[in-house]
């Protein structure tokens, strides 16, 4: 505990408002995710978890608070931190009518890879995200598991030491899923990952520590056995007590 402690916050969540209107997607939420931790994020349909990784990448500004990735504030110091960062959005960025090949090529290019450089990388993420059968297909044509891993190689493709995945396994099959995390395993030896997903079986398979957000607030942090706890030993009676309708109605 006080080892995990020591290490150095690579992406951290400091009061992180998000306000449309008067409507609050995220409120004051602050979290850390540690050197070589993977963190699963959790959350009912609507808690915040997209709003709070789009602010923890930068790609939409807090309303209040402050995000910062590998120590870089994503508001002042983007580029820099982006360096750092793999984002995969909820919804990828994909590029249909390429293949991935051409879509690799392409990112590759956009990041200043060239040459052998750009070729070693490529390779590299085709490997780890199991692509080489499908380098030549339109992306279009591929199956939604497939589809995730290539956008999970594009998010790689510079060699990020931290990622943030937004429900990388959300609607997929099982042997999708296990595909889709075979892949995260592999990443989580060398990186620092935050997750999110509303699958209590994927925090139990992969997470070291999870946060659980509701109705834009951090509800609970800590590790996989503190949640069981809350649930007297079980996770989804953890996650409902948490985040079910008494959860924020008390007088329900
Ligand atoms: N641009 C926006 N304008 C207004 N409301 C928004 C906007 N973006 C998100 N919201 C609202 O903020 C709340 C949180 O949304 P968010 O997408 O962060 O939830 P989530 O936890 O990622 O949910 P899901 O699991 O369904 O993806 C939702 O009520 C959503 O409708």
């Amino acid at each position: 505990m006080t080892k995990q402690d020591e290490r150095r916050p690579m992406i951290e969540a400091i009061g992180l408002s998000k306000f449309y209107g008067p409507f609050a997607a995220a409120r004051e939420v602050s979290f850390k995710v540690r050197e070589g931790e993977l963190v699963a994020f959790l959350g009912p349909n609507g808690a915040g978890k997209s709003t709070t990784m789009k602010m923890l990448t930068g790609y939409i500004a807090p309303s209040e608070g402050e995000a910062r990735i590998a120590g870089y504030n994503m508001m002042d110091d983007r580029i820099e931190g982006s360096r750092h960062l793999g984002y995969l959005p909820e919804s990828g960025p994909l590029y249909m009518e390429m293949t991935p090949t051409g879509m690799l090529d392409f990112f590759a290019e956009a990041r200043g890879l060239t040459g052998a450089k750009k070729r070693d990388r490529i390779d590299a993420v085709v490997d780890i995200c199991d692509l080489s059968s499908v380098m030549y297909k339109p992306i279009a044509k591929l199956s939604k598991g497939f589809k995730q891993r290539v956008g999970m190689s594009q998010a790689l493709l510079h060699d990020p030491d931290v990622l943030i995945l937004d429900e990388p396994t959300a609607g997929l099959d099982p042997n999708q899923i296990r595909g889709v995390r075979r892949t995260m395993r592999r990443l989580a030896e060398t990186k620092t990952i935050l997750l999110s997903t509303h699958i209590l079986q994927e925090v139990e398979a992969m997470a070291n520590r999870v946060v659980v957000i509701n109705e834009g607030r951090l509800v609970y942090e800590g590790d996989v056995d503190g949640l069981r706890t809350i649930g007297k030993g079980d996770l989804d009676e953890a996650f409902h007590s948490l985040t079910g309708v008494e959860a924020s109605k008390p007088d329900a």
